[in-house]
């Protein structure tokens, strides 16, 4: 079993995407866990394997603590009655929000699957562009290198050498132990992070190293989603997407979709990692059969529910009055907070 964490936006899926492609992967369970109310990750992994089952709307390490190792056990209760295909592997994708100690701690000590599981590998994903800052402020992203047996720093294309070296002593520092490997090295070389036999330390279930507060660390983190059937007018989510981020840049953390956009085929993934904002790119397939639009934007210290109400007016104002949108062409999902 592999755990793949790190802060928001960090690359955990893009890490997870490389890996999926390579041989020898169909026999993976995946579970993705994800903050917002709708989740995207399984639908932006693309992988060709059948067991993959998002944890929605919650965080692992707080608000649906515990629900992993029913999870877990689902899974193999239904291999065994030959529901789903049989696997040998289990890959963990945390929100970005995770502190890892309490679903360390539960993947260690759990009762009735602790002889059929063992955790081989936590991954980080470590921001290069926001890594040495987040370092410095967050105690998620802190706990997550500090329990780390791989850190991958993503995004070294986007960084000067002298960053990466920074954040490369910073992360030896906090973990002497950890394999550290950059995301410019890595390609063509994914499977090699899933080999285990290198991994020695042996894990601690108990003692009060594993103590954690999260949910103080998670109360002013609120997202906001929306499903919407219509196609989208690109030049109004643009118009949406430079209000959002010129008003209140600090309290975004993240923003992902994948847009039905008008006048076009494919389906145009849209990303933003705090104040950045990444180019679109396009996925090859529609991963839901009725097209449409999602989209989620996670908060901190900012009313998600006025995010939604930016979205309306620009990018949905004059269409429909809201109570026939709601019902017609649009679904507006409720703000949820943990
Ligand atoms: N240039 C560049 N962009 C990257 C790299 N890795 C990830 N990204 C981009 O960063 C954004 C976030 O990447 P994801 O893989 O979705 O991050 P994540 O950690 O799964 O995000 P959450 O699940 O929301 O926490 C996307 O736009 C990616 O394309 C990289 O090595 N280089």
């Amino acid at each position: 079993m592999f755990l793949i964490t790190g802060a928001l936006g960090s690359g955990k899926t893009t890490l997870l995407r490389q890996v999926m492609a390579c041989p020898g992967m169909q026999d993976t369970a995946l579970i993705i866990n994800e903050f917002g109310a709708i989740g995207l990750d399984q639908m932006l992994v693309q992988s060709a394997i059948e067991n993959i089952l998002l944890m929605g709307d919650g965080c692992l390490c707080c608000s649906i603590r515990g629900d992993l190792i029913d999870t877990i056990s689902g899974l193999f209760a239904r291999a065994e009655l030959g529901e789903i295909p049989s696997f040998g592997r289990i890959i963990i994708e945390t929100t970005g929000l995770a502190d890892p100690r309490q679903i360390i701690q539960d993947l260690v000590t759990a009762r009735g699957i602790s002889g059929r599981i063992r955790l081989a590998k936590v991954i980080t994903a470590v921001d290069g562009v926001f890594g040495l800052s987040q370092l410095g402020q967050n105690d998620e992203v802190l706990q997550q290198v500090i329990h780390a047996d791989l850190c991958m720093i993503t995004k070294c294309d986007l960084i000067e050498g002298e960053t990466l070296g920074l954040l490369t002593q910073a992360i030896s520092g906090l973990n002497p132990t950890a394999e550290i490997v950059r995301s410019h090295d890595f390609s063509g070389k994914a499977e090699g992070i899933l080999d285990d036999t290198g991994w020695q330390k042996p894990r601690r279930a108990s003692g009060s190293s594993f103590r954690c507060d999260a949910k103080s660390v998670h109360d002013a983190v609120q997202s906001w989603s929306v499903r919407h059937e219509a196609p989208l007018a690109w030049s109004k989510i643009l118009e949406w997407l430079d209000a959002l981020y010129s008003m209140r840049p600090a309290n975004i953390l993240r923003m992902k979709g994948i847009l039905q956009v008008a006048g076009q085929e494919s389906p145009v993934v849209v990303q933003g990692v705090g104040a950045m904002i990444y180019p679109p790119a396009r996925l090859d397939a529609w991963p839901w059969p009725a097209r449409g639009s999602e989209i989620v934007v996670i908060t901190r210290g900012l009313d998600a529910r006025s995010v939604g109400r930016s979205f309306d007016a620009i990018v949905l104002g004059g269409q429909l009055p809201r109570a026939q949108r709601d019902g017609i062409d649009g679904r507006v999902l409720a703000s949820s907070a943990v």
